[in-house]
Order: structure tokens, then sequence, then C-alpha cells
């Protein structure tokens, strides 16, 4: 199935006609350039290509009230100084004749997307609109926004498709105040927004957008703001908020639709955000949404105001939902003690509404920083053209190899839909034959256990030389693959790996304090007190069979730890006899290949075969199937997990939920 890409160039045809310095950002080029760069990188090829429509009167009645869309309907026929007093009434917009036509195309391009999606003629997909959809409100327009694209989507996908539960995520830079009025008080949608706010002195400077604004009525728990009090937040901020916030959250609701509200003024570069991540890190918030629903994935653009960071960043987007391996993050490092201290706040604010937060440290463990007395006054007002210009780094090329999962399984085995079977023909070098057996083989002339290993030295070389994505390999012995995997691959100067363990048995022997390796282990006991540092056991009472738990572990600790680590290569041991749900491990191999350019390689014992072609499934990039929504973890796990972050955290930074973790 297909990513869809609705783009019409008549969404460009309005633009602003008099003098508005707080407006002026908002240009028609800004569409233009984001599909442009789609067709000049060769992604709108691989898209497929749907037709936007206007949306009806009744589709925007979903949202907004007869009175307010009849004041609309009369804009075509305005003068520009009619135009002008109209727009004066509302907060940051302005109108053009063919401001109306435009506004119906972008609500239709969003209705359109959802259509594709939920009927399943496509996978995911992106639609480039303007103008924007998330500040407008039922009864009025706001901040460039005429409807509100995304909660139309949102209502109509209830409506048409009986849709139970669809989650907004919006990251954006300014929060989608429109958004969270239409459904706050509504359970079966789950609003997420992060946005610049700096104590409400940033537009627009609303109270309700500070984190404890957490939902009315039925609705509580279900809106998640999750204030910026400061610009320059980075790409760590913003994968901290995700793993610690928004994730956890966000498979505990399981949503049977996730709808983006993608603005991309929260990257570097642009005046209005005047944040620091740079356009790869929406690859990876992309991937890390894309084992929700099923893969359902339908992104809108809303904002971004930088042209160059908006179409770089709509390009990882896309190429992420195409399915391309995504760029490995450069430098993370600690998130900011602003942004620690917002998601202190954010998840203590939900710690009711959320089984997964239930744990979440009070706040009396540290003083919030003040609310600025008094009303609140506009930031420095400086209009965008005086800001420094900012320079970043073009992101890398991301190249699919040209064998996407590569298969090692005895002669007999059937070779799953997809794969390529890995000839173990080749030849092996007799040194490293030699090292094989004097390593592991302890001399004997096994040849079927030589091929066996001298095959995982293949498939790994040949992902280092980009020749195949990801792997599998079905082994009789998994303890001695894994140190056989971890000892070549560590032989390389620069080369990390990553070895995840699912369920219980030894961790690989020849683990070193060298941080070449890392092991997080998920069972359900301490083998042995795991001596070195790089050796992490999580410990679950019921094992890898406690779906929350294992989910707990995946974003509390394993993926900020993997973030941090930044392995060249990820290796995934399903353990004998670990009693890992099949659902449970297609989240893992997806949720991982977010990691070292995707390069994921699966070691399978023999005797679990059965799981080789859910295996396969992930590692061709097919959405894991929904868990279903999840149980309270056990409180003893979500204890002993909290010891062990923070035992952990004096060496890894990206496991910090609190500002009082420091130190
Ligand atoms: N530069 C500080 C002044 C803030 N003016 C805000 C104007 C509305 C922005 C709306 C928008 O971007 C939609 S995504
Ligand atoms: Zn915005």
């Amino acid at each position: 199935m297909g990513t869809a890409l609705i783009y019409d160039e008549e969404m460009t045809s309005y633009k602003l006609l008099w003098d508005d310095p707080e407006c002026e950002v908002e240009v028609p080029e800004r569409l233009t350039v984001s599909y442009e760069a789609l067709v000049r990188s060769g992604l709108a090829d691989h898209c497929v290509s749907i037709p936007v429509r206007e949306a009806t009167e009744e589709e925007i009645l979903l949202i907004h009230s007869e009175e307010y869309l009849e004041k609309v309907k009369k804009t075509p026929h305005m003068s520009v100084q009619e135009l002008k007093d109209f727009a004066l009434q509302f907060n940051a917009v302005y109108f053009h004749p063919n401001s109306y036509h435009c506004a119906k195309l972008a609500v239709g391009a969003a209705l359109q997307l959802v259509d594709h999606v939920l009927m399943g003629k496509v996978r995911n997909g992106m639609a480039l609109v303007r103008p924007p959809g998330h500040h407008s409100m039922r009864d009025a327009a706001c901040g460039f926004c005429t409807f509100n694209n995304v909660a139309i989507a949102a209502q109509y996908a209830k409506q048409k498709y009986g849709l139970k539960r669809v989650l907004i995520v919006d990251w954006d830079i300014h929060h989608g105040q429109g958004v969270q009025y239409c459904f706050e008080d509504d359970p079966s949608v789950l609003y997420f927004s992060w946005h610049r706010y700096e104590h409400s002195i940033f537009w627009p400077h609303l109270p309700e957008s500070d984190y404890d604004a957490v939902g009315k009525d039925k609705g509580v728990g279900f809106n998640i703001n999750v204030p910026w009090n400061k610009v320059g937040m980075t790409n760590s901020d913003f994968l901290s908020v995700f793993c610690h916030v928004l994730l956890p959250v966000a498979y505990e609701f399981c949503p049977e639709l996730v709808l983006v509200s993608a603005g991309y003024d929260s990257g570097i570069g642009d005046p209005e955000g005047e944040m620091c991540a740079t356009p790869d890190i929406f690859a990876h918030l992309t991937h890390l949404l894309m084992n929700l629903a099923g893969g359902k994935v339908c992104a809108v653009l809303e904002g971004g105001y930088n042209l160059t960071s908006l179409s770089q960043s709509v390009c990882q987007t896309v190429q992420t939902l195409l399915g391309d391996p995504n760029p490995r993050p450069e430098n993370l490092r600690s998130p900011c003690q602003s942004a620690l201290e917002s998601i202190h706040c954010v998840r203590w604010a939900h710690r009711r509404y959320w089984s997964c937060l239930g744990h979440a440290a009070d706040l009396s463990s540290f003083q919030i920083s003040t609310k600025p007395s008094g009303s609140p006054k506009e930031a420095g007002e400086s209009t965008w053209k005086d800001k420094v210009a900012v320079v970043w780094p073009e992101p890398v090329k991301r190249v699919a190899p040209p064998v996407r999962t590569a298969a090692l399984l005895s002669d007999e085995a059937v070779c799953p839909e997809g794969c390529k079977r890995l000839a173990t023909s080749d030849k092996l070098d007799p040194r490293v034959a030699g090292k094989l057996r004097e390593n592991f083989l302890e001399g004997e002339g096994d040849s079927e256990a030589l091929s066996a290993l001298s095959g995982l030295i293949t498939l790994t070389e040949k992902m280092e030389k980009d020749e195949i994505l990801n792997g599998l390999a079905v082994v009789r012995d998994i303890t001695m693959a894994t140190a056989c995997v971890v000892q070549h691959v560590t032989m390389a100067p620069n080369n990390r790996v990553l070895v995840v363990c699912v369920g219980d048995g030894e961790a690989p022997s020849n683990i070193t304090e060298d941080r070449k390796a890392l092991v997080v282990r998920i069972g359900s006991r301490e083998t042995k007190q795991s001596k070195c540092k790089n050796d992490i056991p999580v410990c679950l009472k019921k094992g890898c069979a406690d779906v929350s738990g294992v989910i707990q572990a995946v974003f509390g600790l394993l993926l900020p730890l993997g973030y941090e680590f930044d392995p060249s290569l990820v290796l995934l041991v399903r353990m004998p006899g670990s009693e890992v749900s099949d659902g449970v491990w297609q989240q893992l191999t997806g949720l991982l290949q977010c990691l070292a350019q995707g390069h994921v390689l699966v070691l399978i014992q023999e005797c679990e075969k059965s799981c080789v072609s859910p295996t396969a499934c992930s590692l061709l990039g097919e959405p894991a199937p929904p868990l279903g929504q999840l149980q309270a973890p056990l409180p003893q796990d979500v204890e002993d997990m909290e010891r062990l972050r923070r035992k952990l955290l004096a060496d890894w930074t990206l496991l910090q939920t609190t500002a009082a973790d420091t130190g």
C-alpha cells in the first residue's frame, strides 16, 4: 500500500493584499517550495497523487457555526477595504477574494486523505494545504486559519467511519487552541500539542495553553499541552517529549487513526518558532507514530514560514511515510532544563488519567520557574526580517539499499515473502573462519555451525555496506550467534551495536566496558546481577508476556537509551521461550528501525521459527497491528523501572523526565 500526496496549486491563489507584519510570513510560496522539493527529490513520483476537492458546507458545519460560515461566504465579493475590515474582527488573519475557495480546498484535501487511508486505498499520506487550520474556532478565524482542517477531519472520520479513538498530534510550534476547544470534553479524540509559550508571553497568550489544561468533563486526560517556555528547543527536547509523554499515552489510548497537524514552524530557522530542531527530526517523529493505528497516519500541513526549513522538513516527513530508512540523529544531548520542567509538569498533570504516567514524580521536588507577573507583553517584537539568519546543514541523503530484507535460513526453510534469501555459498575468508572456529566453535569441525556464523558475518557486512537494509537469521545457538555478531561489529573502530534481548537468557559474554556494545535485556527476572554497566536488565514480573510492561520499558528506557547510544546496528534477539506476543514483537521490530538508519538484524532460535513471517513483515516496513488499549503496568514493575532509570541517569541524559533529575 502506498503513500498519498495531496496538493493542488489552486491553494496558492490567495495572498496578503495589504501591509500586516503579523501575517506577511504566510505566503503562497510555502506550498510551491514544498511541492517542488518533493518533485525535485523524486519523492513525489513514489507517492499516490490524490486530487483535492472542495469541502461541502455540511462538512464545514461539522465544526463551524452557520453564522461564521455565512460570514466567510461573503468574502469573495468583498473589496480590499472590506476584506481588511472583515479581518480586523479576528486575531492575526487576513482574507482575499480567493481565501474561501482555498479554505474549502484545504478542508477537502484533508478529507480526501482521510477517506483514502480509512478505505485502505493507501497506507498513509500527506496533504499540503493552505490556509492552515488548527487555530480556527467554531465562530472565528484565527492565526492565518479559516476552517479547522484537522478538527473537521477528526469529526468526519468519527461520523463516517464510526471511529471510537482518534489521535491528533500537533507538532506545529503554535498551540492549536481551536482544536483543543473542539475536543476538550471529548474522550474519543486525544489532542496532543507542544507549542512555544514562554509562560504566556508568546502568542496567543492563553492560560489554557499551559500544561494544566488537561481537558474537561468526560474529556479529562484527553488534552495534552506541552508548553515550550524557552526558544531554542532541540532534537533532544523533541524526542524526550515523544518518548516520555506522547508515545506511552498514545499506545495506552490505542488510536484507530492518527492525524498530524504537521506544522514546521517548530523547525530550525523559522521566524515564528525560533527553535533549533533540524528537519531530519521530523523523520523520527513520523516514524515513531507509524506503528500506531496499524500505520494509518494522515499528515496535514499547518504552519512553517522558513521556506528552506519547511521544504526540507516536508521531504523528511514524506520520505519516512514512504518507508525509507531514517537518518541517524545528529549529536543528541541532554534535554534542556526548561524542557525537563515542562515534561515533568505535563506528566504530573496527567498522572491520574494515564496509567503509564501513574508514577510521575510530583511537582514538589522542584520550584517551577515562575510565570512573569502582570499582563503578558509581546515577546520582543522584532519582525522576522531583522532576525539573524540561521544556518544548518542540509539533511543527509537517505537512500534505501537495493535489498530491504535479507533472510539467513536453513536450506529447507521457506523464505518469507518479500525477503531475499542470503546465499551462504559466499566463500568465507579463511582467516575469519579460523577466528570463528577458535572463538566460538572450540575448534570442533561443525561445518553447519560455521556456515551459520559466517552467514551472520556476511549479513552484517552487507548491512554495513548498505547493500541490504535489515535482516533476520534463524540460528541454532542464539547466544553464540549474538556473541559472534557483537564481536564482529565491534571490531570496526566507530561501530556500535545495540543488542536488545527479549526474553530470559544469558547476555552475550563478550560485552565490554568500551561502550561499543550496549545490551538491554527485557525479561522476567534478574539472571545474574549484570556486572557491566553496558548490560542493562529490565525485569518484568510477568516477563515479556506483559504488553504494557514491555511498552513502558520501550519508551521509558529502551528508545531513549537507543537514541543516545546512536548505534550503527541494532541486534534484536528473541530469546527462546520468551512469551512475547507477535504483536509486541512486531511493534519492537518496527520501532527499532528508527535507529541505525534502519539496520536491524533479528536473531530467532531455530525452535521459534513460527515468528519468522511476522518478523519479516515488520522488517519489510509493514506497520505492526494495534496492541489494543493497554492495561496499567504492574506497580512493582513501574517502581523497578523507575529505580533503574534513576540509576542510569548518571550515564544517559535522555532518560531524564524531570528537571530535578540532574545531579
Ligand atoms: N512573532 C511573534 C508574534 C506572533 N504572531 C502570531 C501570528 C499567528 C501565527 C499563526 C501561525 O503561524 C499558524 S501555524
Ligand atoms: Zn504554527
